[in-house]
């Protein structure tokens, strides 16, 4: 990759370790829930040809989306909500286009500022070689590491196809993820759960609910001080390696320049359930069960008020003068 193309941040970083699949210290780490990058899985070597022209003959005559942005971020937005939502304007478009019909938007950004990113749960409209490749995962390796940590089901693999710059921006997701990257290189910038009060995620009701506000190379200090103080830890992903993002950590994904051709990036990733409550609390919360708590305290009283809009004041209500 172009190493030109690492954006810089106002926030030091630390490295997410990078061990092997033999290695126990991989394990402990999983067990903590903490980030690391983990080598020679061969999660999912099978799709290592998965260039643009594979996937062309052998991805099937289904639809796909694909969404398009005029900046190169691709912020996620609860499409439903959205549309409820009269003053939420769409940072990206989504299509519901063939393979084909893909490659012809690939294209056509290479004559405009447009960018594109495919992002597909892979289902059983794709072909019989695909299907063949997807049932040739490390499927052995992968469940023993659910069974261990007690995951619940693998609720979908995404194939994502993005094009280099795009900008998957800071989010969190109420899943395991296993990420596999398959072409090109990622830069991932990941932020520990404890780091809600820097990141000023939208409100739960909010189409991009689990995003945060923050514009990472533009932040607004005045409406978010706290942001001053995360302390991020990264890693650069490229073919065969497999980063987990444990459940709740924030991450923000780049597809950095690649000297190949054509200039996209290839990933899917392994989404579990997270494990079962464990029988007893213990005190005090993790800070993923904060957050837990959070969302389902904005939960309630949206409901209870029957008008998200409302949350915020009867919160400062509580608050203001009392719990200060
Ligand atoms: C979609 C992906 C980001 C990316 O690869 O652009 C992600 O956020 C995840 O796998 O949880
Ligand atoms: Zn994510």
């Amino acid at each position: 990759f172009d190493s030109n193309s690492i954006n810089k941040y106002p926030f030091p970083s630390e490295q997410i370790p990078r061990l092997s699949v033999a290695d126990p210290e991989t394990y402990r780490l999983i067990k903590e829930s903490k980030p690391v990058i983990i080598t020679d899985t061969n999660l999912v070597g099978s799709a290592a040809k998965w260039d643009l022209n594979y996937l062309h003959e052998n991805l099937g005559k289904g639809l796909f989306y694909v969404y398009t942005s005029n900046t190169n971020k691709f912020k996620y937005y609860n499409s439903n909500r959205a549309e409820q939502c009269k003053s939420f304007v769409n940072p990206t478009e989504r299509h519901h286009v063939t393979f084909p019909q893909f490659l012809q938007m690939l294209k056509r950004c290479s004559c405009t500022d447009e960018k594109v990113y495919l992002q597909q749960i892979l289902n059983d409209t794709v072909g019989t070689n695909i299907v063949d490749d997807f049932l040739q995962f490390n499927w052995d390796w992968v469940n023993k590491c659910k069974a261990a940590f007690g995951w619940g089901q693998l609720s979908s693999n995404l194939l994502l196809i993005g094009l280099e710059g795009n900008i998957t921006p800071v989010h969190y997701d109420e899943q395991e993820n296993f990420f596999a990257q398959i072409s090109g290189y990622k830069r991932c910038i990941l932020f520990s759960p404890d780091q809600f009060d820097c990141l000023y995620p939208h409100p739960v009701a909010h189409p991009c609910d689990r995003q945060s506000q923050v514009d990472l190379s533009n932040p607004d200090y005045k409406r978010f001080p706290k942001f001053r103080n995360v302390r991020p830890t990264e890693a650069i992903v490229g073919p065969g390696d497999v980063l987990y993002i444990p459940m709740y950590w924030w991450h923000q994904i780049e597809s950095l320049l690649s000297r190949g051709l054509p200039p996209v990036t290839v990933s899917v990733n392994f989404w579990y359930k997270g494990s079962a409550l464990p029988d007893k609390i213990e005190y005090p919360l993790t800070p993923q069960q904060r957050v837990s708590v959070m969302r389902n305290v904005e939960k309630m009283l949206a409901a209870a008020l029957d008008d998200p809009d409302k949350v915020g004041g009867l919160l400062r209500s509580i608050v203001e003068g009392r719990y200060t």
